[in-house]
């Protein structure tokens, strides 16, 4: 039976207390091994390794020694590419066609995305007049921020864990990882690599167990913990900010959407369907930029709904390896119930079904997986809760519009404020729209398109503080500035 250890201290460990859960593949709900659940003594192991690793040859390295390390980790995920694979998509389900676009690329790239902001940056300085008429020169430095904590979700487990990993490493800090206790593969595997690339003990831990009452938890109570960045539930976020509140840790929080996409008369259809197929359907509608809700202005309104279902006809489902499967399973059956029960809803609010709307026939073994089918709605109510709540499924409700202002009002009309997609070839009026919604990250004529020197984050309800480029930098350095009086 596979076991999925915690990686404390350069080493693979048990729990203390033998704990352990069962992780599944959602394909078939077939047992995929066991997970160590990291308690108090784990916590407290991997923070302590994490604490002294930054005053040891870790803090002693150069910039440049540091980095060329990240570099070297970033070509052994590539090496092991098919490893790492392997593991994200037995554990979540995903297309191997998929994974193997955005979720390793993007894993081993996230180890080098900040090298060159780093050696980059400039910081501040001011001359200043003193009244003896000596002056005094103030200038910023940036020290690491210490231990930080990267708690991660199961939807692009390797992805947005290494989104976090990495420039918090290339800034001199340590790490202590607590992955989704659905997705544990991909993170401990990056152990092993750690390891070959000669990353000191204690540089990158992992700890794996659940939130509440377990290494989640213990994780951002921990007093040593400097800093805390999380991706997860807005409501998670809530816990995790106020355990930040004991001792003013630092936090940055990528939290739920519902997002938006906002269709206009002007648009180039085959582009708009193509990305709303992505952003409504792609990892099985499990991205936290995903498209929820469609605006579309009236007059291409029906022809919209129309090619819109028939693309989502074509999916196909199946198993990772299959030839041309562009859809999976959900990530669990627990949340197949959740997605499910929206499904069910929608019919009670009123919804026009155009597709899909319960589980699909895949016979044998993987009727026992959390497949759903993808699911299009029109004529709900903006008060509904379908379009109100984050689902996190391969579903979409399309809504009709008539005025810019009206399109704007509808999606803005949530807690919510992540991302946005805006289709119309007018330049002028995807400026207006984009500035206008209050999202942290607006697209026009495209969806996920990211250069990773970009402000990333949400507005609202969506979290707090921006990653990526300089603003990583702010979130994992300290800025102090030096006075000298001359
Ligand atoms: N904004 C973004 O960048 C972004 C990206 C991906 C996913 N998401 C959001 O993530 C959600 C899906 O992921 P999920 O279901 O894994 O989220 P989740 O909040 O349930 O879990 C995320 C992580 O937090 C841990 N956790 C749970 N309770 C905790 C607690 N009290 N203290 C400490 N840790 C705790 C979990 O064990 C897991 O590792 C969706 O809402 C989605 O929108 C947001
Ligand atoms: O599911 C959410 C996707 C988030 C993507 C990123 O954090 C990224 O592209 O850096």
């Amino acid at each position: 039976m596979t076991e999925f250890k915690h990686f404390i201290n350069g080493a693979y460990c048990g729990s203390e207390s033998g704990k352990t859960f069962e992780n599944r593949n959602p394909v078939d709900n077939s047992l995929l091994g066991l997970v160590h659940e990291g308690g108090k003594s784990e916590i407290n192991a991997a923070v302590a390794a994490a604490k002294a690793a930054l005053t040891g040859p870790w803090g002693k390295l150069t910039q440049a020694n540091r980095l060329a390390l990240l570099h070297k980790v970033a070509d052994r995920i590539n090496e092991r590419f098919e490893e790492f694979l392997v593991a994200e998509c037995l554990d979540t389900g995903k297309p191997r066609s998929l994974a193997s676009h955005i979720d390793i690329p993007r894993g081993a790239a996230n180890f080098k995305t900040l090298s060159d902001t780093l050696i980059n940056e400039a910081t501040e300085s001011f001359n200043m007049d003193t009244p003896d008429g000596t002056g005094a020169l103030n200038f910023g430095f940036r020290k690491p921020k210490g231990v930080i904590a990267v708690i991660s979700p199961w939807n692009l487990p390797l992805l947005l864990m290494t989104w976090k990993v990495g420039p918090a490493l290339a800034c001199g800090n340590t790490v202590v990882v607590k992955p989704s206790e659905e997705t544990p593969a991909t993170t401990t595997l990056l152990g092993e690599v750690m390891n070959e690339c000669g990353v000191p003990p204690g540089v990158f831990n992992v700890v794996h167990g659940l939130g509440p009452n377990s290494a989640g938890e213990y994780l951002t109570q921990h007093p040593d913990v400097d800093g805390i960045t999380f991706t997860g539930e807005t409501r998670t976020g809530e816990a995790i900010m106020r355990a930040a509140s004991v001792g003013l840790r630092n936090i940055s929080l990528e939290c739920g959407g519902k997002n938006p996409a906002i269709v206009f008369a002007d648009c180039d259809m085959d582009k708009a369907i193509e990305g709303t197929m992505r952003s409504a359907f792609a990892n099985c509608g499990q991205v936290c930029l995903g498209t929820e809700r469609v605006y579309v202005e009236r007059p291409i309104f029906d022809e919209f709904v129309s090619r819109l279902t028939d693309a989502a006809k074509e999916l196909k489902l199946g198993v990772p390896e299959e030839d041309g499967v562009n859809m999976g399973p959900l990530v669990s059956l627990e949340h197949k119930d959740k997605v499910l029960s929206y499904y069910k809803l929608a019919v009670e609010e009123g919804a026009k079904v155009h597709l899909g709307g319960g589980v699909p026939k895949m016979g044998g073994e993987l009727d026992q997986g959390a497949w759903v089918e993808p699911t299009i709605w029109t004529g709900l109510s903006e008060n509904s809760r379908t379009v109100k709540e984050e689902i996190f499924g391969p579903c979409c409700h399309i809504q009709p519009f008539d005025t810019e202002q009206e399109a704007i009002d509808m999606a803005n009309a949530t807690v919510y404020g992540l991302a946005a997609a805006v289709w119309t070839e007018t330049t002028a009026k995807a400026i207006r729209v984009s500035q206008e919604l209050d999202v942290g990250i607006a697209w026009v004529n495209s969806w996920f398109l990211r250069d990773l020197r970009t402000a990333f984050g949400g507005a609202k309800q969506s979290g707090i503080g921006r990653e990526g480029g300089n603003h990583s930098l702010e979130f994992y350095t300290e800025l102090k500035n030096i006075c000298i009086k001359m």
